[in-house]
């Protein structure tokens, strides 16, 4: 486990600072501040009230914390009717059932440092310290209440405005987790929310966008439209996972997570029993459990926006009491929103290397979930036409985890008056080719030749394996005779083969096939950069291969490891570990043809191994010493500039970061070392002027044959010489 202080800065990174009403604006005037208020009403009784959505919950934590802000700086004008002082904002909600007690909401923070101020709080007002605690995933569902009465399911009414709220039995019978009958025939009240999960939602849109309606904009949108449906043609699947028990008569008060566990017992699944459920004796604790929600929130399966700590001893909350609006014993710990609006800037059509044909949204970058997102997935053609999402809507944008973000839907009303509908293409976008749309996933009736011819010349060309005589014509014709399909056929061919293709005679096709053959000892780095891996390039290979060191690293490495590597991040992060995913059947083929998958003089990184190498101030995964290192372990930045002997330009790079440098294009002050060769111009001067170390590009070939060779003396005479 990681140490607390780490784990909770990750989490402070990702706070939009907007949300937290200490960092928040107060309003201008009190005018605006009326203004908002009525926007923040409206919003809650959309949100509350329907399958829809006015504004993002980020845009609308935003709003609340500069009222609370506004409050604060100037308490005169604060409204008697406050959002802030009552739950669902004061908004009218509908419900003529009325709670045994109020359903409150919650008070929130958004970081350690507020989660710490809390408990110090809880503390002071009970005097001594709380005894002990319960952490809980934050269910970003809708609050219900559910009566049982001799252990029989009798009503089921959602939170409404907190006194009272709406009768949903009928549609929340069919939640999972909410039996109809409990497991002993006891009368007692279940609190808890019902939601929707990541898998129960995509067949809801599926059901919903099939009858004419409108898709949702967010799973619990969908639980709310589903919960409160009364003549639905569909019935879309929900779940429930509660939270409080009330009327649960154990004999003596026990802890609340006695309580919930007992509950378990007779069929209700609960948030504290969940996978990320916990007990904690300490605030230290609280900081890792909530630490442990938030990295296992894309993987839950539903959305979670936070975690719940509570006081778990029934006389500590009773000492607390609870405010008009929300407990004192509790808080919730928001996580920064998975669903935010943005505009679609355009759609584009990619065709992927097996010729499957899908759109991509490209986005205005926007933050969901703490990550900067620029483009999504859009699925397939036909749920963007059911999904009514045109270029220029204001979209909803969804991010689950480490998973690809995707467009739920357009909010209609923003459509622009000049929007025109998207057109699927008629015709293969790369090759002209015919579609079939048989299926859901359109395909270029190509296949994998469809894209063959691009990604062959890719494979072959001088900076990636560099296989010279495979020009773009002789790649015209091994793959117009269907001898070729991916770069790993290349390897299957033979001059016999050749020899019968036009204009191709038997000395020419012999060194083809050697030059073939030579490309199989090739470093990592330059396979890499041939398979043509989205979103990299040949430095960023190059970067790959140094950091991980074997392809069978690289492909075992997570979404996080990823990151580790410089330049890399979420969002590239999750494009190259789908890459390699696609790519898993190609290079199980190339390696099977003897190509090397391993970058010389690395060592193979290992999981764990990022840590470490950390610690020690380089990120290589361990590998050996390397020469173009600052004292401190961090890379010289190196400039080359003229030609090196025996290398081109984009080797001469290649070689400053096999040597542990960074290369890059200029001088400045900052450069540690500049390789001067024929031909240099301006650099090498400008490089003297600043009094830059330059070394002639002879002794730098030759300590890199001397780094290649293991001979550490003659690099360390090299790098000696002033
Ligand atoms: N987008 C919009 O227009 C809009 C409008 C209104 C509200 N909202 C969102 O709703 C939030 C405020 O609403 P709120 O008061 O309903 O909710 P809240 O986020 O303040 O938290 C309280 C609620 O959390 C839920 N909850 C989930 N898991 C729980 C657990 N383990 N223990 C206890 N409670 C748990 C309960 O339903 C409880 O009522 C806002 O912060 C905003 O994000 C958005
Ligand atoms: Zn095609």
């Amino acid at each position: 486990m990681e140490s607390s202080g780490e784990a909770v800065s990750t989490l402070v990174d990702h706070v939009d600072p907007v949300v937290d009403a200490a960092r928040a604006e107060p309003f201008e005037s009190p005018e605006r501040y009326a203004e908002v208020i009525e926007e923040i009403r409206s919003a809650a009784a959309t949100y509350y009230g329907g399958s829809d959505l006015a504004m993002d919950d980020a845009t609308y934590d935003a709003l609340m914390a500069r009222v609370t802000a506004t409050e604060a700086a100037f308490p005169e004008w604060k409204a008697a009717d406050s959002p802030t002082e009552v739950v669902a904002a004061g908004a009218a909600v509908v419900g003529d059932v009325v709670h045994s007690s109020p359903m409150l909401s919650l008070d929130n923070v958004f970081d350690e440092d507020g989660l710490r101020k809390w408990a110090a709080r809880l503390d002071k007002l009970l005097g001594r310290p709380a005894g002990g605690y319960t952490v809980e995933p934050k269910i970003d569902g809708l609050a219900i209440a559910a009566r049982y009465v001799d252990g029989v399911l009798t009503q089921v009414a959602t939170r409404g405005d907190g006194r009272a709220g709406e009768d949903v039995t009928g549609q929340a019978r069919r939640a999972a987790g909410l039996p109809e009958r409990l497991g002993e025939p006891l009368t007692l009240e279940v609190r808890g929310e019902v939601f929707m999960t990541d898998d129960d939602f995509a067949k809801a849109q599926v059901m919903r966008t099939g009858t004419g309606e409108p898709p949702f904009a967010h799973p619990r949108s969908a639980a709310a439209g589903t919960l409160r449906a009364q003549d639905r043609t569909y019935d879309a699947p929900l779940s429930f996972l509660a939270y409080s028990v009330h009327g649960l008569d154990l004999g003596e008060p026990v802890a609340h997570s006695a309580a919930m566990a007992h509950m378990e017992t007779l069929g209700v699944t609960t948030t504290t029993a969940s996978p990320v459920g916990a007990v904690c004796a300490t605030v230290d604790e609280i900081v890792a459990a909530v630490e442990v929600i938030n990295t296992k929130r894309g993987s839950l399966g539903y959305g979670v926006d936070g975690a719940v700590i509570k006081a778990d001893q029934p006389a500590d909350r009773d000492a607390a009491g609870s405010s008009s609006r929300a407990p004192r014993w509790g808080v919730a710990y928001k996580f920064p929103a998975d669903t935010r609006t943005t505009k679609l800037l355009r759609i584009d059509v990619q065709v992927g290397r097996t010729g499957v044909i899908t759109p991509v949204a490209v986005l205005e970058a926007v933050q969901v979930g703490g990550v900067t997102v620029t483009s999504a997935t859009l699925h397939n053609f036909g749920d963007l036409v059911r999904r009514n999402v045109w270029p220029g809507d204001t979209v909803f944008v969804r991010r689950a985890g480490d998973v690809i973000p995707e467009i739920t839907g357009a909010k209609l009303d923003e459509r622009p008056a000049d929007a025109v509908a998207f057109e699927p293409p008629t015709h293969c976008p790369r090759c002209g080719g015919e579609i079939d749309r048989s299926q859901k996933r359109w395909r270029c009736t190509q296949g994998r030749a469809c894209g063959a011819r691009e990604s062959l010349a890719y494979y072959a060309a001088r900076d990636s394996m560099d296989i010279e005589g495979l020009g773009d014509k002789i790649i015209d014709l091994v793959v117009a005779a269907g001898l070729v399909t991916d770069p790993a056929d290349l390897y299957d061919l033979d001059v016999e083969a050749l020899v019968k293709l036009d204009r191709m005679g038997e000395t020419s096709a012999g060194k083809l096939v050697a030059n073939i053959a030579a490309s199989t000892s090739q470093p990592l780095s330059r396979v890499l950069t041939g398979l043509g891996v989205r979103m990299t390039g040949r430095s960023m290979s190059r970067r790959l291969a140094r950091h991980f060191g074997t392809m069978d690293a690289l492909t075992t490495a997570g979404v996080e490891d990823l990151q580790q590597v410089e330049g890399v991040g979420p969002e590239r992060a999750v494009t190259i570990h789908a890459e390699l995913v696609d790519l898993a059947p190609v290079i199980t083929k190339l390696r099977e043809r003897g190509v090397n998958m391993a970058e010389p003089g690395v060592k193979e990184w290992t999981p764990g191994a990022t840590e470490a190498a950390e610690e020690n101030g380089t990120t290589d995964g361990g590998a050996p010493v390397l020469p173009l290192r600052k004292a401190d372990g961090k890379p010289m930045t190196v400039v080359v500039t003229g030609s090196v002997p025996g290398l081109t330009r984009n080797e001469g790079n290649e070689a400053v970061e096999l040597l542990g440098g960074k290369s890059s294009g200029s001088v400045s002050a900052r450069t540690d070392l500049v390789v001067v060769g024929d031909g240099a111009g301006s650099k090498a001067d400008k490089a003297e002027s600043l009094g830059v170390r330059i070394m002639p590009a002879d002794r730098f070939a030759e300590l890199l044959a001397a780094h290649r060779a293991g001979d550490a003396a003659t690099v360390a005479e090299i790098l000696a010489v002033p």
